[in-house]
Parts: C-alpha cells; sequence; structure tokens
C-alpha cells in the first residue's frame, strides 16, 4: 500500500456563498487506520466524494505516492446497499468480477463470520450480517483507501460493537488505508489509530490526536471512556466538535 496526500484548497458548490472546504490537508499512512470525527454537515461526504473521485470540482490535489491521481477505493456507506436478488456470497463475487478467487472469499466470509450464510439472500439477513456482508465486499476488491461513511449508525450498540469487533480483525489481517467517519467519538477512539477532528463551514483540521491504547485493550469500556473524558479535559477546542 501506499502513502496518500489530500490537499484541498478550496471546495466551493456552485451555488454556494461560502467554501465547503478550505485549507485542508490529510496525510494518511499506509494501512492507518483514521477515524475523522466532525459535526453535522461539516462536509465529511464532500471530502469522500473528492478522494472517490466523484466530484472532481475543487482547487487542490491528491497524491497517491508520488501519483497525482485518485486512489483505487471501497466504499462503505451507511446503507449496505447489496443487491437483493443476489445471495450473500454472489453480491461478494459481483464487485470481484472475473479476478475472483474462491479461496480469497471463503476466508473473508469466515473471519466475519458469515459462512454459513453465504447462500442466503440479504432480505434474511440481520443489519449486522448486512453491514459485514458490506465490508467483506470493499476489502475484497483490495483498495487502496478504504472509505467508511458513518456504517454502523443505524445498529444497537452490542451490534455495532460486534461488527466493529470483526472489521478490526479483518484489518489487522488485511491491513488497508481506512478512512472512517463517525461522530461518536466512543467509536472512533475503539477503531482507530488516529483521530482528526474536523471544524464546518468551511471543514478544517483541527486536531489530530493518535490513540495510545494497544489494540488488545480497545474492548475494555474503560480504557475507551478514560481516554475519552482525558481527550475532553486536554482538547478543549474538540468538545464543540461533538
Ligand atoms: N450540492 C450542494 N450544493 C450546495 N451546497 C452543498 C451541496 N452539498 C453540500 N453542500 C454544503 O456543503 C457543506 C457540507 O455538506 P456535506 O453534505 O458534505 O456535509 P456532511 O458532513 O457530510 O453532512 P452530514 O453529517 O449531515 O452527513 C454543507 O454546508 C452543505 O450545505
Amino acid at each position: 500500500m501506499t502513502d496518500i496526500q489530500i490537499n484541498i484548497n478550496n471546495k466551493t458548490y456552485p451555488t454556494a456563498t461560502q467554501p465547503s472546504i478550505a485549507n485542508l490537508k490529510l496525510s494518511l499512512n499506509s494501512n492507518e487506520f483514521i477515524c475523522l470525527v466532525g459535526p453535522s454537515g461539516c462536509g465529511k461526504t464532500t471530502l469522500l466524494n473528492i478522494i472517490a473521485g466523484l466530484d472532481n470540482d475543487y482547487d487542490g490535489e491528491i497524491l497517491v505516492g508520488q501519483q497525482h491521481t485518485h486512489p483505487k477505493i471501497g466504499y462503505i456507506f451507511q446503507n449496505p446497499r447489496l443487491l437483493p436478488w443476489r445471495t450473500v456470497r454472489e453480491n461478494i463475487e459481483l464487485v470481484l468480477g472475473e479476478h475472483q478467487s474462491p479461496d480469497v472469499i471463503d476466508a473473508l466470509l469466515e473471519v466475519m463470520q458469515l459462512t454459513q450464510a453465504q447462500q442466503v439472500y440479504p432480505e434474511r439477513l440481520s443489519l449486522g450480517m448486512s453491514r459485514r456482508v458490506s465490508i467483506i465486499r470493499a476489502f475484497a476488491i483490495d483498495p487502496e483507501v478504504l472509505l467508511m461513511d458513518e456504517p454502523f449508525v443505524s445498529l444497537d450498540a452490542p451490534t455495532a460493537r460486534q461488527v466493529r469487533e470483526l472489521l478490526v480483525k479483518l484489518w489487522q489481517q488485511r491491513p488497508h488505508t481506512v478512512l472512517f467517519v463517525t461522530h461518536d467519538l466512543r467509536e472512533a477512539i475503539a477503531l482507530a489509530d488516529r483521530l482528526i477532528f474536523l471544524s464546518a463551514s468551511p471543514m478544517q483540521a483541527v486536531s489530530e490526536i493518535i490513540v495510545p491504547i494497544a489494540r488488545s485493550d480497545r474492548g475494555n469500556e474503560l480504557a475507551i471512556e478514560s481516554f475519552r473524558q482525558q481527550l475532553l479535559q486536554n482538547h478543549p477546542e474538540i468538545k464543540q466538535l461533538l
């Protein structure tokens, strides 16, 4: 994997009077898990669309290594967007086309605990299971960056926790660069190597904080809560962004 540099000098929508993003510089280290935390409407969707190459109407540049290009992305949305007329396995096979390897799909299904459900159609999946399929689908294409836009926001707390743990397990087995958007600071601390706090109107990076909690302790809610309290105390600037 390659380091990615995102420099957005200005992104202003044609009908808007002020920029949505200004002077935003983000460096994504190879295989790093980054959580973007910011208030509603701060421009996260705009940013992800620019990184994905869906919006080219901005002043700035994206560098993948030394190349001016867009990274190959896997996109995981709030809605898993599975095709209802295809089984779990067929939904995964679809993104791989002719490059598919049955062994890779089997391994991904196993890590995400979906082996038994591979012939099931999406309507019979729980919300947590369908999120797990969408995660497999995104990892399966081996992207240079995985963009995750509040993927667990509609899950209840125990299910979100289980899916987060499986996501991290998969990411540890198959390291990828991840950019995960969330409003939930506890979720961000449980997942991230590095937190980037974003302000609104225009979006700018306000603080960047490395999460010092060992991966083996990320399931410990006391450790997460204690670091959250410490963050809020030592970085008053982030309180207004939550
Ligand atoms: N097509 C558009 N035309 C004009 N302004 C837009 C357009 N899309 C977004 N904006 C503005 O750009 C800013 C960022 O919007 P964006 O949807 O990227 O934020 P967001 O952080 O993803 O929001 P949310 O957290 O609600 O999903 C907002 O002020 C929004 O009103």
